[in-house]
C-alpha cells in the first residue's frame, strides 16, 4: 500500500513552547490513522502542519506525493479539513452552511444537500448553526469537510464534548467514511476511541511520537497479563493463595482492598477455574491491557486527557 502522508523530523516552536519536537510518521492510503495524546501533546499543531495550514520550523512533509507548504492549490480538492464548529456563521442554517462550503469547490446545491442527508441532518437542515446540538454541529463540520469528495480527510478531535451516545453515532459515520476508501487522519485524546476506530495510532506526548502501531499490537507488545477481579468478601486472600498454589496457577499482585479482590495472571484459565469451584465469581471482571497501560509504560505516568 502506498503512503498518503509522510512526515520526517517536523518541529514547531511557539515562543518557549516546543509544541512539535521532531515528529516522523507515515500514513498509508486508505488507513484510519490516529494522533493520540493528552491535552497539549502537540496533536493539533502536527495535524495543521500535515494539512499545510501551518508552516513547520523544520522537517519535511509529503501529502499525496506533494509538498503541502506553501499552500498547494493542486492538493485542496483532494483533501478535506474539518473546521471547528465554532467557526460557522451562526446566522446561517445547516443547509446554507453546507451549500456555502460546496460553492467554494464549484459544487452545486443538490450535491450539498445529499451530503447533509448522508450525515443524517436533513431534518435539521433549517436549524441555525448556533442552535444545533454538539453532535449535530460536529456532523455538519464533517459534512463540510467531505462535500467535495476528498480522498483524504483530517478531523481534529471530532467527538470532544459529545455525550456517549452522540460519540458512538459519530463513530459509525467515521467508520463509513473510511470504509468508502478514504484515508482518515484524526486527533483524539480518547484512548477508547483510538482503540476502536484506528488501524494505527501515533501515541504523542510533549511534542514527540512515543510509539506507532496498531492499537492491539501496541497493547500486546507491552503486556500479555490479564487482570481478574471479583467482589471482595467471597474468599479470604490467604485462602485464595492456598487454592491457587494447590492448582499450580501462576499469578502476581494479589490484592484485596475490601471492595475488590484483584490479581494479574498470564494464564487466566486455572485462576478462573479455582474461583468457579469455590463459587466466588460474584462481580467477576476480566480485562486485558489497554492503550492506557501502553501510555503508562511509555511515560511512567497515568494518562490524563
Ligand atoms: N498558536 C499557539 N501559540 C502559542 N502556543 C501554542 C499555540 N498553539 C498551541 N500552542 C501550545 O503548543 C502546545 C501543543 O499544542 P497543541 O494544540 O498542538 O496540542 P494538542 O495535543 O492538540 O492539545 P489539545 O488536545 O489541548 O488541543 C501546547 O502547550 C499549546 O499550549
Amino acid at each position: 500500500m502506498s503512503d498518503a502522508i509522510t512526515a520526517d523530523g517536523i518541529r514547531k516552536r511557539y515562543g518557549d513552547v516546543q509544541a512539535v519536537d521532531g515528529v516522523s510518521l507515515s500514513v498509508r492510503t486508505g488507513e484510519f490513522y490516529g494522533l493520540l495524546g493528552p491535552n497539549g501533546a502537540g496533536k493539533t499543531t502536527t495535524l495543521e502542519i500535515l494539512e499545510g495550514i501551518r508552516e513547520a520550523d523544520e522537517g519535511r512533509v509529503e501529502l499525496l506525493g506533494l509538498s503541502p507548504w506553501p499552500r498547494n492549490p493542486k492538493l485542496l480538492p483532494r483533501i478535506g479539513v474539518q473546521f471547528q464548529a465554532s467557526a460557522f456563521f451562526n446566522k446561517l442554517s445547516a443547509r446554507e452552511t453546507i451549500r456555502t462550503f460546496a460553492s467554494f469547490y464549484g459544487i452545486g446545491p443538490k450535491a450539498a444537500d445529499a451530503m447533509l442527508e448522508r450525515v443524517g441532518l436533513t431534518e435539521s437542515a433549517n436549524v441555525l448553526t448556533d442552535k444545533m446540538s454538539g453532535g449535530q454541529a460536529q456532523r455538519l463540520s464533517i459534512a463540510c469537510a467531505l462535500v467535495h469528495d476528498p480522498e483524504l480527510v483530517f478531523l481534529d478531535e471530532p467527538t470532544t464534548g459529545l455525550d456517549p451516545q452522540a460519540r458512538r453515532n459519530l463513530w459509525d459515520l467515521l467508520r463509513d467514511i473510511n470504509a468508502e476508501g478514504r484515508t482518515v487522519v484524526l486527533t483524539t485524546h480518547y484512548l477508547d476511541e483510538a482503540e476502536i476506530l484506528c488501524d494505527r495510532v501515533a501515541v504523542m506526548d510533549h511534542g514527540k511520537v512515543l510509539k506507532t502501531g496498531a492499537p492491539a499490537a501496541l497493547v500486546r507488545e507491552i503486556d500479555d497479563t490479564v487482570r481478574v477481579r471479583i467482589e471482595s468478601g467471597q474468599l479470604a486472600v490467604d485462602r485464595v493463595r492456598e487454592l491457587l498454589a494447590a492448582a499450580g496457577a501462576v499469578y502476581a499482585n494479589l490484592e484485596d482492598d475490601s471492595v475488590t479482590l484483584a490479581l494479574s495472571t498470564a494464564e487466566p484459565g486455572p485462576v478462573l477455574a479455582v474461583l468457579a469451584e469455590q463459587n466466588a465469581l460474584r462481580g467477576l471482571e476480566v480485562r486485558g491491557a489497554t492503550l492506557e497501560d501502553v501510555f503508562l509504560q511509555l511515560t511512567g505516568r497515568e494518562y490524563r486527557a
